[in-house]
């Protein structure tokens, strides 16, 4: 329904700050797709910044021993939430771009296939892991990452996205996992 409040996981008043920061791109990256392109928002200092708290704010400091981030709008919001907590970031790339041994895991998002990896000493066994990407979809992208995180050896302590496509149903692909979404559209 186009006349609700925005919502999401952190209340309307942030769900709003996503929303205003949020560009559709009709027919990007193939026709028929609408892009979130959430370029204004990182551009925009203040409300990039409430957006990080909020992100901290809701899993709290004490929570996670690392940060990881989904290449490639995921490395924006994690490397902000890792140096604001000061925790260390690591990223989760598309393939063949790490330069050591790296465990991968391919999946399928809205509009094609892609391949995830991460290097297979990342993390520290039963080091607690806050995955962060911009936008849940099809929920394919999470899979990999929070996959690949547990066969690195973390434990995730939570994922999060700024925005979630709900049409999508990404949230049920993950159940029983728990989602993080400020902005639910
Ligand atoms: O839930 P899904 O259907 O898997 O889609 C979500 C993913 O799609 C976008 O990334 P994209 O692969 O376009 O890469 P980019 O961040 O490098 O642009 C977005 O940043 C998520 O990572
Ligand atoms: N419509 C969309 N906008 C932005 N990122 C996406 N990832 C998958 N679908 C997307």
């Amino acid at each position: 329904m186009t006349d609700q409040a925005p919502h999401g996981d952190s209340g309307p008043e942030l769900a709003s700050v996503v929303l205003g920061g949020t560009v559709d791109v009709l027919d990007f990256p193939k026709p028929g797709i609408v892009f979130k392109d959430l370029m204004p928002l990182f551009a925009d200092g203040a409300a990039f910044r409430r957006v990080v708290d909020g992100v901290i704010e809701h899993f709290g400091r004490e929570s996670f021993d690392v940060v990881a981030g989904v290449e490639a709008r995921g490395f924006v919001v994690a490397a902000a939430v890792a140096y604001a907590t000061g925790v260390g970031v690591v990223p989760v790339r598309k393939a063949g771009k790490l330069p050591r041994k790296a465990l991968s895991a391919t999946y399928e998002l809205e509009y094609g296939e892609a391949t995830l990896e991460v290097h297979e000493d990342a993390f520290v066994a039963g080091q607690r892991v806050l995955v962060v990407d911009d936008v849940l979809a099809t929920g394919g992208t999470a899979g990999a990452a929070l996959e690949l995180v547990e066969r690195a050896g973390g434990t995730v302590a939570g994922f999060t996205v700024l925005m979630e496509l709900g049409f999508l149903k990404g949230r049920e692909r993950l159940a029983p996992r728990p989602v993080h979404a400020m902005l639910t559209v």
